[in-house]
Formats: structure tokens, sequence, C-alpha cells
């Protein structure tokens, strides 16, 4: 094999209810390393696959071609306990139904949610692993999960090196004043008490596809992002640069998500219960690392899952019962109280809203476009409706409900959705964190010097 074939990248993303996995290779055009290209994209998608619903057993596999050839979709697989079982499952089906080699692949590049005081991607060796392995249980939904599939990574291909990109790389530049608590700063300094702000890799991806679209660079941009899937958060980007997110010290904070509460007063934990700080060792957990019974109650035993029996915001949406919603206030608030899933969509909405009205007063109103991402802000079009029909006092453009229930299954990476353009856009953008990874690692010289 000569070294020109050793050119692809598999890029992992271990989401709170999902795994996702994406092959890319790198081009060598007339044996020129990658920093050479003038192209916007310097990877091409081989195939996706991804396994979904991890947390609301049975799993679904996915797997799709980049020639459009769909293999598999939603496949229900028992044997899928967690993220390592579904990276096992992934690898077996590699094997047994690609013709890729693996040796073909260079690297893999792993989404780790949390990437403590690592201030940008970092090569899997013993030390690196257990740094990130001690910040378990700053994002127990993420890290052990994404650690645990690093595991059999570095096992079963053994010839790749593994690169850790991190969602908390993005939000550096956040000013002091906002990124801190109002605490003792001493201790907050020794422990790392801190906003870090997540979904990093999404909001990097988001900002550059924006900036693209517009035609505009991105160090001229200010946007509010909202990345709503099962973890959901929204960012400020001030001159094309994170200002502010949702997500805090851990993933917690912030908006609702599928099981996850959001913020809420902190104090509120002690009268849910009184053990709220024994150490609890679930076994379905992919982490070994033990969190207190208020870390899981608030992260496991919460958000929509809590209020309606489903991780599914399609399903709570449908449930709703929207149809019925009146100019009444009064029977608004009934609706609310007889239907759980009409109060979890109206939860979510109002606590979008929240976010969405303090970054645009940060932004001192110079907003060019609210734009609506991950898995619920790409097929929600009923909640992009509703939040559309409430910022247009802001200034946003009122929604175009065709291009709205459009959105979901065009092709295009970024979607206008505004009825009017000179107004401040309404923008919806398929999100890759993959495609951000592997993009990142095939422009890094660094990492081509020796292929
Ligand atoms: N038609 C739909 N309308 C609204 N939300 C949806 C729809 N289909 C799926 N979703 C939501 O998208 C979520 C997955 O989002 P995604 O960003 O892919 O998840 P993850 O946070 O695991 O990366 C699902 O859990 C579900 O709540
Ligand atoms: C940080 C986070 O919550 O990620 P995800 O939405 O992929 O679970
Ligand atoms: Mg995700």
């Amino acid at each position: 094999m000569t070294s020109l074939e050793k050119n692809l990248i598999l890029s992992v993303n271990a989401g709170s209810s999902s795994l996702k996995i994406s092959l890319f290779s790198v081009p060598f055009p007339n044996g020129q390393k990658p920093k050479d290209f003038s192209h916007p994209e310097p990877v091409n998608l081989v195939f996706v696959s991804s396994i979904s619903s991890i947390s609301a057993p049975p799993a679904k596999f996915t797997f799709k071609l980049a020639t459009g050839e769909q293999r598999l979709k939603d496949e229900p697989v028992e044997s899928i306990k967690d993220h390592s079982t579904a990276f096992h499952h992934f690898l077996e089906y590699l094997e047994k139904h690609c013709s890729i080699p693996k040796q073909r692949i260079v690297y893999v590049c792993h989404r780790v949610v949390h990437g403590g005081d690592y201030l940008e991607r970092v090569e899997i060796n013993q030390e690196a692993y257990h740094h990130l392995e001690r910040l378990s249980d700053l994002a127990p939904l993420h890290n052990g999960a994404a650690l645990s599939v690093i595991k059999v990574c570095v096992d079963a291909l053994s010839e790749t090196r593994s690169i850790a990109y991190f969602d908390t790389s993005f939000h550096r530049s956040i000013p002091h004043h906002i990124s801190s608590y109002a605490i003792d700063q001493k201790i907050a300094t020794e422990r790392g008490l801190k906003k870090y702000g997540f979904h990093g890799l999404s909001y990097g991806f988001i900002l550059r596809s924006v900036s693209r679209f517009l035609d505009k660079p991105a160090e001229s941009l200010n946007l509010i992002l909202l990345h709503l899937g099962s973890g959901a958060s929204a960012c400020a980007i001030k001159a094309g640069k994170s200002y502010d997110t949702s997500m805090e010290l851990t993933p917690l904070s912030g908006l609702p998500g599928a099981t996850r509460a959001g913020s809420i007063d902190p104090s509120l934990i002690f009268h849910y219960t009184n053990k709220a700080g024994r150490i609890t060792h679930d076994p379905s957990m992919a982490t070994h690392v033990g969190v207190t019974m208020a870390e899981d109650i608030l992260n496991r035993k919460a958000g929509w899952k809590a209020i309606t029996g489903t991780t599914d915001f399609g399903e709570v949406t449908s449930k709703a019962d929207l149809s019925a919603s009146s100019t009444n206030e009064e029977d608004e608030e009934e609706l609310r109280k007889s239907n759980p899933a009409r109060l979890a969509f109206d939860i979510f909405v109002d606590r979008i809203l929240h976010f969405v009205g303090s970054y645009y007063l940060k932004l001192g109103s110079d907003v060019d476009a609210l734009v609506f991402a991950g898995g619920i802000g790409e097929k929600g079009a009923d909640l992009r409706r509703i939040i559309g029909q409430k910022v247009e006092c802001l200034g946003f453009s009122k929604i175009d409900e065709e291009m709205n229930a459009k959105a979901a299954k065009a092709d295009d990476v970024v979607m206008d959705i505004s009825v009017e353009a000179k107004k401040k856009r309404v923008l919806v953008c398929k999100t890759d964190e993959q495609l951000e990874m592997a993009r990142q690692c095939a422009l890094d010289q660094r990492f081509w010097e020796q292929v």
C-alpha cells in the first residue's frame, strides 16, 4: 500500500443519546498536503452512520453512503446497551459489509464534550486519557461515554491515532466577567469553577456555514445560535466569537433537555431529596465515576422525559395539541395543566426566549441572524414557527411557512426561512460536528507531515 492511500479520517461523536460516526477521505491532489487547498471543505464524506435512542432502547442503527445509498435506516439493535457496545456494533458492520481496509484510517477524531483546561485538541495517550477521565463528573452523560468509545477504538484500530476534540474549546473567547461566578475567586480558580460552555464543535461549524451562506466574513457577524438536541444550548456570537452561552460549568445548566432539568434554583435539589449529596453508582452509566444523587436526578431523571415519559421531542410536539392554542391566556393555562406534553413544549419555548432576549440585549440589538440547529432545531418546524412569532418584536423577519416546512428535508446546509431579506434573518443549519472535527484534523499540518 502506498502512503497516499492512508488518507481516511473517522469522526466519532458521542452525544448524550446517540453515537454519530462519519468517514471522510482527505484528497491529496498532486501529492499536496491539505494546507494547499482552496476548496471550502478539505475532506470528502465516504459514509455516515448513527446509533440513536441509546438512552431509550432499542437503539437504532443507520448507515448511509455518501453516494446516497441508504444501507440501513433506524434498524433496532437489541445488543446495543451503551456507547461502547454501539461502537462495537458499528465496527462489526464495517468489517462484514464494507470493503474499506481499516489500515487506511489514519486518525480517529473523537468529540469529547468537556476538555477542562485543555484549550485545544489533544492526541490521546495514557496521560490525556486519565486527565479526561477525571473530568467525567463534570459531563456525566458525555465524557465517560466518549472515553469508553476511545478505549474500544484504541484496541480495535490499533494502527490509528486517536485525537480528542472538545466542545469547550470554542468558548475560550467568553469574557471573564461572563464566564465567572460571583463566588470566592480563590476557590473558583483552584477548582476551575467557571462557565466552560458546550456544543462548541457544532457552533464552529454553524458559524463557518452561515458566514459562507451570507457571504460575510465570520469576524463581521453577530448571531444568536440555538443548538437544540437531546442536550440544548444557546450561544451569542459577537464579531465571530463566542461571547456567551447557556451551558456553563457542566452541560446541565441553561435550557432543559431530553433528560436534563436545565437551570434551576440550586436549592431546589435539597427540597427534592434529602439524599442529594450521596454518591450513586448506576450500572447503566457508561462511566464508573460515581455521581451524586443530585447530579443523577438533574441530568438523567428530569427534562421532557420526566414530564412526558418520552425523550423524543418530535413526540412531545405531536402530543402538545398546538392546534388547540388560543389567544386566551386562561385556556392556555388549562392546556398546560391538563397536558404534560404541552407543558414540556411551553417550558422549552419559554427558556429559549429567555436566552434569545438576553443575547439580543447583550449584542446591543445588532444581530445578523437567529439560527436553529441540532435534531430539534432542524426537524422541529412547529417550535421554529412559535419561536419565530415571538421574536418578530425584536426585528426578526417573519418565518416563511413553506420554507419552514421544507427545511428538515432540504439538502442545503443552511436554509433561509425568512420572508423579508432586509430584516434580521431566521436560518436553519444542518450542523455536523463530525465534519467539523475532520476538517480541523485535515487542516492541521502537523498531523500530515509524517503520513
Ligand atoms: N420531527 C422532530 N421534531 C422535533 N424534534 C425531533 C424530531 N425528530 C427528532 N427530534 C429530536 O431530535 C433529538 C436528537 O437530536 P440530536 O441533536 O441528533 O441529538 P444528540 O443530542 O444526541 O446529539 C431527538 O432526541 C428528538 O428529541
Ligand atoms: C453537550 C451536549 O449536551 O451534547 P449533546 O446534545 O450531543 O448531548
Ligand atoms: Mg449532539
